[in-house]
């Protein structure tokens, strides 16, 4: 049997805006096993990233219990990592300075904090690009290095907010199946915000479709598709138009780009 890694029952987040409180989540229930990749996936500013600041324990619920394997999570941890849209990649170190700053609090030696730091950006195909500096790297490239330094920690669980949002779709593209790759290897947990629905579909195990104001789960939709998956057959589709009707959005699907 599948064991559970992140449990959230009941959580609830207020805001206080212009002086009044403002209820951006309501009542969010669910539940993430081991190994799994989910996605989050809903319109802007229906709580998407509050709900994974929440997971990361960045953000503490106004109410509600957030477990991680059983324990109540009060404060971030190295066993849950955010990676963000725009990398956060000090641009006065090299590439591999960069992972290695990021491995500083395990207190390994230098040699295991530079074998390590060098096994991860290997695993994301940086092996060439060790002394380069930042500002010498395309956007996909400096987000490899961002999941190396990430994965370098060996947290549990990797917190993605619309990671590859900022890159063209055949970086995009690439990353999603690098990811996947990583994944298989690693079985790190991905939990994954996004507002692209193809991308939801390509990677997950399961889609939480959120509603907005306050922000909740409407549906929570499992792709039973194996890996690897085929963007044009029949299955992917099916999935795709699921998920675009719950927007009202199939009508529309010819001119869309399947983003929300
Ligand atoms: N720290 C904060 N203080 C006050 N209000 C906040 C804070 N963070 C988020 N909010 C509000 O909570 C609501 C949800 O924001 P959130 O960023 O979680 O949405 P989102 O679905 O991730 O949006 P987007 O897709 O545009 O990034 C918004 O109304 C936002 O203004």
């Amino acid at each position: 049997m599948a064991e559970t890694l992140v449990t959230l029952e009941h959580i609830e987040k207020k805001f206080m805006k212009n002086g009044a409180s403002e209820q951006v989540l309501r009542d969010i229930n669910l539940s993430i096993e081991k190994g799994e990749t989910v996605s989050i996936l809903g319109k802007s500013g229906c709580g998407k990233s509050t709900l994974l600041n929440i997971i990361g324990g960045f953000y503490e619920p106004s109410s509600g219990d957030l477990r991680f394997e059983g324990e109540q999570v009060t404060r971030p941890s190295r066993r849950a990592i955010m990676l963000f849209q725009h990398y956060a990649l000090l641009p006065w170190r090299s590439v591999l300075k960069n992972v290695e700053l990021g491995l500083e609090p395990e207190g390994l030696s230098a040699e295991e904090q530079r074998e390590r730091a060098v096994r991860y950006l290997k695993l994301v195909g940086l092996n060439d690009s060790l002394h380069q500096f930042p500002s010498q790297l395309s956007g996909g490239m400096q987000q490899r290095v961002a999941i190396a330094r990430a994965l370098a920690i060996r947290p549990e669980m990797v917190l993605m907010d619309e990671p590859f949002a900022a890159l063209d779709t055949f970086t995009r593209y690439y990353l999603q199946d690098e990811l996947l790759k990583i994944q298989e290897q690693e079985k790190t947990n991905i939990i994954l915000v996004t507002h692209d629905i193809d991308e939801a579909v390509y990677l997950s195990d399961r889609v939480f479709i959120m509603d907005a104001n306050p922000g909740r789960i409407r549906r929570t939709i499992p792709i039973e598709l194996p890996q690897p998956r085929d963007r044009s057959h029949s299955d992917f589709q099916h999935y795709r138009k699921m998920i675009l009707d719950e927007f009202d959005l199939s009508r529309q699907e010819e001119s869309l780009e399947y983003n929300i």
